[in-house]
């Protein structure tokens, strides 16, 4: 039996601005920090030793794996995966929720949030919020950095680095922790938890709480819990 702990970063400041963030490289607010540690608490009483530890490219996923091995007293150093990555909002990018909702219609932004396969508009390459833009991307290859993505788009680039990183790792009853994003563990449960398209859209991910994964070795979910039982979300079929 293997175990997989994914976390969403700590409540970050565009979250708390109730901003479209995507790829734009904000960091974690007080509160996210707290929630973080909490993180490494709820990790830390489980006792498991974890093998491999992954974040995104993301200052808030990285700040939240810091944390979370901080509290772990672990120095492992670890692997960071553009892959990993939010979900990239495109045209969105930047602009508040709650306008959008009242400029487009709630029912437009919620099908943008949360269907499978409608994107927004591309975001302009000239754009400062473009990851064209923003030094931490500059050893992504080119042809890798997406204008906008649906979550459809974010599911194949998860998958194609889980398949070829994690899922043997898996197979061997390795443990992994990884640090990610709403979009980019959504796309992840949506392979593990075999939802469908519509299923995946009522999914939506807590910040800062670690969802235990137990999957045997042909990756069957045997069981899943969210360690912060009081900020645990509905997981569907579980
Ligand atoms: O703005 C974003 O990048 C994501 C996560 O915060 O938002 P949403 O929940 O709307 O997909």
């Amino acid at each position: 039996m293997a175990h997989l702990i994914l976390v969403r970063h700590g409540q970050s400041e565009w979250n708390l601005e109730k901003r479209f963030t995507g790829w734009v490289d904000v960091d974690l607010t007080g509160q996210g920090k707290l929630e973080a540690c909490k993180a490494g608490e709820y990790i830390k009483e489980i006792k498991i030793d974890i093998n491999h530890f992954y974040s995104s490219f993301q200052l808030r996923a990285i700040n939240t794996l810091k944390f979370i091995q901080d509290t772990l007293r672990d120095k492992r150093e670890p692997v960071r995966a553009w892959q990993l990555n939010e979900r990239h909002y495109g045209a969105l990018t930047g602009l508040n929720k709650d306008e959008m909702k009242e400029k487009l219609g709630e029912d437009k932004i919620h099908a943008f949030r949360r269907s499978w396969d409608i994107k927004p508009d591309p975001l302009s390459r000239n754009n400062p919020y473009h990851p064209l833009n923003i030094d931490v991307y500059k050893s992504i290859p080119k042809e890798n950095i997406p204008d906008t993505e649906s979550l459809k788009d974010t599911y194949e680039r998860v998958m194609k680095f889980y398949v070829e990183e994690i899922q043997d790792k898996i197979k061997n009853d390795e443990n992994i922790l990884i640090s990610a994003h709403g979009n980019s563990i959504r796309a992840l449960c949506k392979f593990l938890f075999k939802l469908d398209k519509q299923k995946i859209s009522l999914l939506e991910i807590p910040t800062g709480n670690p969802l235990l994964i137990n999957l045997d070795s042909k990756q069957n979910v045997k069981e899943c819990s969210y360690l912060d039982r009081d900020r645990a979300k509905d997981l569907l079929v579980f």
